[in-house]
């Protein structure tokens, strides 16, 4: 089973207006509620494509709620752990630029904490847990490598989407799949790419340091991947974005869902860029029928140095 963790989960609150003016009030052309939070957009993209999977993390109060019956609606397994204190409002604001504004999220008790942890003990080598989005802040990234630990003791296998030092910290783990963008790699090793046998040279090095596969995503210019076997890179279709958020969710969704089940990498990297391109260019989450329209679009190459 793939399981995906959001541990500070929001209502993602869509605000579209045709210009927002700093200081004055402004009025919404069009407003919506979303659930979100990275691992659910995970899971929702997941469903779309079919690979059975439930999400796990905190919800709590009335948005926590909202989120739990907006998810159930769409026939998603959840199992979530019930907590106290409101899950947070993430604001969206769709104008002339896009902005976001992020909760920090709830306070959790220890009670909340350990009846959440107690679910790992029952993993096996057949699982793999992702895990997506920010920490609320009483908790700090010693709480994800503890149960990385957990989870690697029981032979399942894990993919986290972080960054920076934490990203570092997590490879002697040997996670399934990182996915930095090209942004990302580059400052993690405090270096600039001239070209793409640059993010290669660098990528190689996250697999030497452990990672089983690698993406490297790169917005509108496509994407890379680098596993033990080669290197494979596709441009991104063309298309109007609409949409930045949840693109690199979508990517990561489509990748762990078709490995999970096909143990072929390019076959994964193919879902995975068709899932990223295809959320960019909708309105909300990619559906299924769009996904496939993009995936007929891509074409993937082979590498050489
Ligand atoms: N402008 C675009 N045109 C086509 N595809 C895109 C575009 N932007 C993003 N994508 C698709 O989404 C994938 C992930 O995007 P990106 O590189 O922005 O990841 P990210 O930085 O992790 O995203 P996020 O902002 O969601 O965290 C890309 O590899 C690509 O497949
Ligand atoms: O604050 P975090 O956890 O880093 O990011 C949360 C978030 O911005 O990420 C998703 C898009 O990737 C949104 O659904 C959600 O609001």
């Amino acid at each position: 089973m793939i399981y995906t963790v959001t541990i500070n989960p929001s209502i993602d609150y869509i605000v579209q207006l045709k210009e927002l003016t700093l200081g004055e009030v402004n009025r919404m052309d069009y407003d919506n509620k979303l659930p979100g939070g990275k691992g659910i957009n995970v899971s929702r993209i997941l469903k779309e494509l079919g690979h059975d999977n439930v999400a796990l993390g905190f919800l709590g109060g009335f948005t926590g709620q909202f989120v739990k019956d907006a998810l159930e609606k769409t026939g998603l397994k959840t199992n979530f752990t019930p907590i106290q204190d409101d899950t947070r409002i993430n604001v969206k604001i769709k104008a002339q630029d896009e902005t976001e504004i992020n909760g920090r999220g709830p306070k959790l008790t220890q009670d909340e904490i350990d009846a959440f942890t107690a679910q790992f003990d029952k993993l096996t080598e057949d699982d793999v847990v992702v895990f997506a989005g920010s920490l609320v802040p009483s908790l700090n990234e010693d709480f994800y490598f503890d149960l990385i630990k957990v989870i690697r003791s029981k032979g399942a296998q894990f993919v986290i989407d972080t960054t920076g030092e934490s990203l570092r910290k997590t490879l002697e783990q040997k996670p399934l799949v990182v996915k930095p963008n090209n942004h990302e790699l580059a400052e993690l090793f405090g270096v600039k790419f001239d070209c793409i046998a640059d993010i290669v040279k660098y990528g190689r090095k996250l697999l030497d340091m452990g990672a089983q596969n690698v993406l490297v995503s790169m917005a509108g210019d496509g994407g890379l991947m680098i596993t033990k076997d080669g290197v494979w890179r596709s441009l991104a279709p063309k298309g109007t974005v609409v949409n930045s958020v949840g693109a690199g969710d979508s990517m990561l969704a489509g990748f762990v869902g078709t490995y999970a089940n096909t143990k072929d990498p390019i076959e994964a990297f193919h879902y995975g860029l068709a899932s990223g391109s295809a959320t960019a260019f909708s309105e909300d989450l990619a559906t299924r029928e769009k996904i496939e329209e993009i995936y007929a679009q891509i074409t993937i190459d082979e590498y050489k140095d």
